[in-house]
Parts: structure tokens; C-alpha cells; sequence
């Protein structure tokens, strides 16, 4: 939807009327393609203002639309009929010009934006390319290099950043509609020829092999298997290289390839599930429209090693006051130095000042005696956090959240030591804390949906993709994570090399492999939950090995590596060499080599023939399966939550839209079959057998993720 108006006598005045980001859907299309032909044939009217309604411009073309049948007029005529207009066109820029939006805006004659306003080309991050012009006007207006990073990264731009590279003709700090108006009244009659920017040349670049050929490489390297960002290096190459139209054909040809393949679906699948995932819900029926977020003035930090200092961090830089508690002074001197290092290197990268002033430190947990929410983030040991939690609640002020930063421990332990459990929650961060997207906040069996609702709240606040899950063992993403690593032994005692599963799961995207990620966060660490878990048996001098624990299959593989001190780049050791402590690159060690071909021998493992494919369908069904066993459980409330989880917490390669929605485009029917397939040859392997959920969606006919959701109901139902 789109209206005409008309303003100061000779502007017309068009607003975009689709709430609440205005796309361009077909019936905003319409309306603009309607408004323009009424003001252009209008002969009162001399100049055309186009805007956005509720301070947003247009966050482009409407992605929900997307599809093979999409109606409506399409947007490249439309668009194009207002650079030929002969009546000069002026874009009010306010809130987001995104995409289509600011195609929109490039063949508009000028564009004024307000100071407030966001700009750019996103749609890599969909699995797209501009495919409206831009990757052909915006070289023609800011050149080659800055196209190319803007359009590769998908990267939203500040007003004064587009100002400096020409991309707007002027910012305002007061009403942009009203700017835009008294600058199209000061423009009209004016010639338009040097105003559209299709008929420009595209500056010229004297190395311009070099310059493609080094940024081809970069996005190959950094977005590793993405079709898209490749496409849109080559889309502005035919800007450099063709004239206006034939560029044209060629950015619609390389967004025809994209535009029905997997990875756009992915993508887009990805776009909407971390909007889904606001919009939690307990098995209680409690939910984020029914639940009411208390107020987060004051927040504190119980335990500033690694975990805490980056929630510290987090929180100050999302103008929180904070109270940073360590009862060890030095570490609370070390974490005070961290904290404000890390704060000041943010100022410097964001150019707003640092909010050092925000934290106060102490080593008495009695200084949280008054504040709104405290997370804990003290060792990962049952028994001390406990301790802690009978403390806070004897210390805080009623009605004080209890937040846990556990990774694993039962909440329902730390809850019960407290007089109000209905006030703990988890808020299970990831590292480093200021830097990673996700945050999982977890309900125990007595929390209220207001802890619930203030968790998540203040996750949105820190800038966090934050997810509501349930208190089973490791809760989504770790549990998930545990089948996944097993396998991945299990294919060691069978015959592959820790080179081979990492090449397989790096190829199919992941930054890291298994045991390259393992050596990162510290075999030590998997070591202690195997340990507390009664799994990790000391081998030692006996020598003796077992690989059955409560009836399952279990491998000492992992616990022998920290046996001997190997626990990754902390100690240099671990699946590979670093050369040193503190070591990051990977490579082969010839002494786990031969750990496995003795380990293998002692007992009796004939080593085989595996490939890729096997590793992957291995370690990826089985923690689809897992994924599935906790969404029928009702630990996740749906498969939107775990795909979430695992692309922001766990490195799942993006363009693959995470493990529920692969399950979906491999076909939940083939998971199933190979899953069944490992099943019959590991029977002591429980991680392998199907569960009901997925024997039921295939039965179902396996049908989209979306509808996944009534299915669960249905068996949770009958459970
Ligand atoms: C030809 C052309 O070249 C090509 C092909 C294209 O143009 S492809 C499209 C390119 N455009 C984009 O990539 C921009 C995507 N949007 C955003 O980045 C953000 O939305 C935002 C603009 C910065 C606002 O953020 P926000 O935090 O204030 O609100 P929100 O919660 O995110 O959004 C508010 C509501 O609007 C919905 N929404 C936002 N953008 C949308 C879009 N482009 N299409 C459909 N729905 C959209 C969103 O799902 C949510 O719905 P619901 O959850 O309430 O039901």
C-alpha cells in the first residue's frame, strides 16, 4: 500500500503504507507504481517526495513473498520508470532502507536521510544479490571496492557513513520528510540527466583483474561454501565491465540461480526462525504475550574468570549498571584490567564511548545485596554453586532474580537451595560471553514466566539471540553436542583418523571440526562432566579398557588423551600438535597415530575403509536425533529454538539453516533409513536409534519444518 498526497503546493508527496517495516510487497507495488503514474501525469505537481511510514523508509522486497509464483508488478520496471521520470524524485530516508528499499531510493534522483537511519544492501545474508540494480547502480554511484565490501558483507551502514561515500546527498538530524520536501521544492525544474545514475559510467579501476580476483578469494575463504557472496562479486564485475543493460541481464541471470536454491531457503528459513524465537513458550502454556519482563536497572556478576568478565562486558556495554564480584583479589584485579581493555577496544570499533563507569567491583558478595538480577558464573562444580545460591538468596533483596551461567548442572539443584525458586533461571551464555549471539535461558520446573520473560528480555537488551529452553542434562545445545562427539570417537576406534571427520564436517561448512573445536574449548573440560557422570574411569597402568558403561558403548578415547596431560591448545596437545601452550594451528601428531593403531589392536578393532559421507551422516543424524528426542520431550518448543541454538551457538554453517531444517531438505525419510541402517550394526549405540518424533513426522508424509510443531503437540499429547 502506498498513498498520494500533496504538499507546499507543487510536491507530491508518496508514503509507503505497509507497517511495520513497509516491504514491497505486491499491494505496496501497486501503490507506488499507481502514486507515481497520478503525480508524474499531475501537472500541479513539479517534484515527488517518497517516504515511509511510522519513520521507517522500506526494508525491502518482502521476503515472505518469496516463492515461484510471486504477483503483483515486478520491481525493476517500477523502480526504473522513477529514474526516467521527468520530474525530479527525492528519497526521505528515515529508520532502514534495506535492499529493495535502497534500490528504491538509488533510482530515485536524491536521497535525504535522517541521522538516525541504517542503510544497505543485506541480501547475501539471505542467500541472495541486490537483484533490483544494485549490484550495477551502486558501483556507478560509490565506486567498485566500497560496492563490493558492502554488498559482500551485507553490512547496514550509518547515514554519515553513507553521506562519506556519497551514497545519500544529505543527512538531517531534524524531520526528513520535511528536508526532503524544501530540497525537492529547491530542485525543481532542474535538469536530470547527471541525476540518474544508470547512465553514469562506472568509475574506472586500473587493477581491476587484481582487485576481483583478491576479493573473490576472500569471500570464498570467509564465507566458506556460500554460493551468494560469490554471485555478488560477480554481478558488480559485469557493472565494471558492461554497459547499464547488459549488466542488468547479467545480475538477473546469477539471481535467478540463487533465488530457488537450497541456500537462499536456508537463509530465509534462518531470517524468520530468530524472529520466531522471541516469541517463547513454557509447556505450561506461559508465553512472551502473556508473561510481563521486570526492569533491569542494577544487574551483578558472581565470578569473574572467563565467562564472567565477557558477561560483564555485555551488560555494560548494553548500559546496564553492574556489580562485578570476585571474592579472589587477584583475579578481581586481572578481571578489572580485562573488563575495561575490552571495553575500550569496543569504544574505539563502535566510536561511542566506553561505559567503564557502569561497573562497580567488589570481593564481598554482599555488594549484591540490592540489585534487580545477579548471574552466577563461578566454577562449574554442583556443590559450590549450590553454596552460592543459598547465599544469594539469604543476601539479595526480595523479589531478586537468581540467574545460573551452568552449562550443564540441573537448575532445579540450585533452585531448591533458595527460599523463592520460581526467581532462578539459566542464562546460559556462550564464549567469549561480549562477542557470541546466542544466549539459552532455561526454566527449571519452579521458575515463573516473569523470570522467564526478564531473562529474555535483558538477553535482547545485551544484543543476544536469546532462546527458552527446558532443564534436561546440557539443556539443548550441549546435549545435543554429546551424540555428535561420540560418534565422532566411535568412528576413530573404527578406522578414521581425526584429519578425516574434521575435513568432512569443515567441508560441510563448520568453522572447526570436532576435534579441532575440542582442542579449542579444552578437552579437560568434556573430561570433568564424563568424570562426574561416573564414565571416565581412570585406564592407567592396568591398561585395562572397557567400552560399556551401563550396557551402552562408551569410548575412553577422549579420557586417555587427558590422561596423559593432552588436553589441546592450553597444553599445545590434544587431537593435533600446536607446537606450544597457547598454540593455535593445527597439526597431525604422529603420536595419536599410533595411540589408535594401539588402542585399536589391544582391542581387537580391525580398522576400516570410512568416507564423508558416513562421518557425516554419523555425527549429524545422530544429533538431528537428539534435536528431535528433546523437541518430543518438550524441552525446546520447537525446531526453529535448535536451529537457532546451533547456527549461533554451535557453528552451523548458516546456509544450511540448522540441523532441523537439513533434516528437512535431506528428507526426514532418508534420516530415518540411515539412522535405522546404524542403528542394526551399533544396537549398543542408544544415540543412534530413532525416536518417535521422527518415525512419526515420516509417517506424516514429512512434511515442512513449520508444521512440525502440531505433530510434537500430538505425541506430547499421548506421552
Ligand atoms: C529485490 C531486492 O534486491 C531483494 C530481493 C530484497 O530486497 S531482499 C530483502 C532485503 N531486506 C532485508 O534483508 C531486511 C530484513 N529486515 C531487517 O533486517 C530488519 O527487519 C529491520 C528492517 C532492520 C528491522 O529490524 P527490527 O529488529 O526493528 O524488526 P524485525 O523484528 O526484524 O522486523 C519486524 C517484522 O518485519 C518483518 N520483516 C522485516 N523485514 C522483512 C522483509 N524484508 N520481508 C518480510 N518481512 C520482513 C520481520 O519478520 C518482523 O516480523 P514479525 O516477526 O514481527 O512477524
Amino acid at each position: 500500500m502506498a498513498q498520494l498526497s500533496y504538499v507546499s503546493g507543487s510536491v507530491g508527496l508518496i508514503t509507503l503504507q505497509n507497517p511495520p517495516v513497509n516491504v514491497l510487497s505486491a499491494a505496496t507495488r501497486q501503490g507506488i507504481m499507481e502514486s507515481m503514474k497520478k503525480a508524474l501525469n499531475d501537472p500541479k505537481v513539479k517534484s515527488v517526495v517518497i517516504c515511509g511510514q511510522n519513520g521507517v523508509f522500506c526494508a525491502g522486497a518482502d521476503i515472505k513473498e518469496f516463492g515461484p509464483n510471486i504477483s503483483g508488478p515486478s520491481i525493476v520496471p517500477l523502480i526504473y520508470d522513477i529514474e526516467v521520470a521527468n520530474k525530479p524524485v527525492v528519497a526521505a530516508i528515515e529508520g532502514s532502507a534495506l535492499g529493495g528499499g535502497l534500490e528504491l531510493a538509488l533510482t530515485c534522483h536524491y536521497r535525504i536521510a535522517h541521522s538516525k537511519t541504517r542503510l544497505g544492501l543485506p541480501e547475501v545474508t539471505l542467500g541472495l544479490l541486490p537483484g533490483a540494480g544494485g549490484t550495477q547502480l551502486l558501483p556507478r554511484l560509490i565506486g567498485i571496492p566500497a560496492s563490493l565490501e558492502l554488498i559482500t558483507t551485507g553490512r547496514h551502514i550509518t547515514a554519515a557513513e553513507a553521506l562519506q561515500l556519497g551514497l545519500v546527498d544529505h543527512v538531517t538530524q531534524s524531520d526528513t520528510v520535511d528536508s526532503a520536501v524544501k530540497f525537492a521544492l529547491s530542485v525543481e525544474g532542474e535538469p536530470l540527466d547527471s541525476r540518474r545514475i544508470s547512465k553514469r559510467p562506472c568509475p574506472h579501476l586500473p587493477d581491476l583483474d587484481a582487485v576481483f580476483e583478491a576479493v573473490m578469494q576472500k569471500v570464498r575463504q570467509k564465507f566458506y561454501g556460500a554460493i551468494a557472496p560469490i554471485a555478488c562479486v560477480q554481478a558488480v564485475r559485469a557493472a565494471a565491465t558492461l554497459p547499464f543493460s547488459e549488466g542488468m541481464k547479467r545480475e538477473q541471470q546469477l539471481m535467478s540461480t540463487l533465488f530457488t536454491s537450497g541456500q537462499a531457503r536456508a537463509l530465509q528459513y534462518s531470517f524468520f526462525a530468530q524472529r520466531a524465537v522471541g516469541r517463547w513458550s513454557m509447556p505450561s502454556g506461559a508465553s512472551w504475550n502473556t508473561s510481563k519482563a521486570r526492569p533491569v536497572h542494577r544487574a551483578a556478576v558472581l565470578g569473574l574468570g572467563t565467562m564472567g568478565r565477557g558477561i560483564t562486558v555485555a551488560l555494560a556495554q548494553a548500559g546496564v549498571s553492574v556489580v562485578a564480584v570476585e571474592i579472589q583479589e587477584k583475579q578481581l584485579n586481572e578481571a578489572r584490567e580485562h573488563v575495561y581493555a575490552t571495553l575500550e577496544r569496543g569504544a574505539q570499533q563502535s566510536g561511542v564511548s566506553p561505559s567503564c563507569a557502569n561497573i562497580t567491583y567488589s570481593h564481598d558478595i554482599q555488594a549484591v545485596a540490592d540489585v534487580d538480577l545477579v548471574i552466577e558464573a563461578v566454577l562449574e562444580d554442583l556443590s559450590l554453586k549450590e553454596k552460592v545460591f543459598q547465599q544469594l538468596s539469604a543476601i539479595c533483596k526480595p523479589g531478586t532474580l537468581l540467574c545460573s551461567n551452568t552449562s550443564s548442572l540441573d537448575l532445579n539443584c540450585l533452585a531448591s537451595q533458595t527460599k523463592n525458586p520460581e526467581l532462578v533461571v539459566g542464562m546460559h551464555f556462550f564464549a567469549p560471553a561480549h562477542v557470541m549471539k546466542l544466549l539459552e535461558v532455561v526454566y527449571g520446573s519452579k521458575s515463573s514466566p516473569e523470570a522467564v520473560a526478564t531473562a529474555m528480555q535483558l538477553g535482547k537488551k545485551m544484543g543476544k539471540i536469546s532462546v527458552a529452553v527446558g532443564n534436561c542434562r546440557g539443556f539443548v545445545g550441549n546435549r545435543m553436542l554429546k551424540p555428535y562427539i561420540e560418534q565422532s570417537y566411535f568412528l576413530l576406534e573404527e578406522g578414521a583418523t581425526p584429519e578425516l571427520v574434521d575435513k568432512a564436517l569443515e567441508e560441510f561448512g563448520f568453522p572447526m571440526g570436532v576435534f579441532r573445536m575440542s582442542d579449542l574449548s579444552g578437552l579437560d573440560v568434556g573430561w570433568r562432566v564424563r568424570k562426574e557422570d561416573g564414565l571416565a574411569e581412570p585406564v592407567g597402568t592396568s591398561g585395562q579398557i572397557t567400552r560399556l558403561r551401563g550396557g551402552r558403548r562408551y569410548s575412553p578415547l577422549g579420557d586417555i588423551l587427558c590422561e596423559h596431560g593432552r588436553f589441546g591448545q592450553k597444553t599445545g596437545l590434544g587431537w593435533y600438535q600446536y607446537g606450544r601452550p597457547g598454540g593455535r594451528v593445527a597439526k597431525s601428531d604422529p603420536w595419536v597415530f599410533n595411540l589408535l593403531e594401539e588402542y585399536r589392536a589391544r582391542l581387537g578393532l580391525t580398522a576400516r575403509p570410512i568416507d564423508q559421507q558416513e562421518v557425516l551422516e554419523r555425527c549429524l543424524y545422530s544429533l538431528i536425533n537428539e534435536g528431535l528426542c528433546i523437541l518430543e520431550e518438550g524441552f525446546a518448543s520447537s525446531p526453529e529454538d535448535i536451529d537457532v541454538i546451533y547456527v549461533f551457538g554451535y557453528g552451523w554453517p548458516k546456509h544450511r539453516g540448522g540441523p532441523m531444517f537439513y533434516a528437512s531438505m535431506v528428507g526426514l525419510a532418508t534420516v530415518l533409513e540411515r539412522l535405522d541402517h546404524y542403528y542394526r550394526s551399533n544396537p549398543d549405540v542408544p544415540s543412534l536409534k530413532p525416536c518417535k518424533l521422527l518415525r512419526q513426522l515420516v509417517a506424516s508424509g514429512s512434511p515442512p519444518v513449520h508444521k512440525w510443531k502440531e505433530i510434537t503437540k500430538k505425541i506430547q499429547n499421548r506421552l
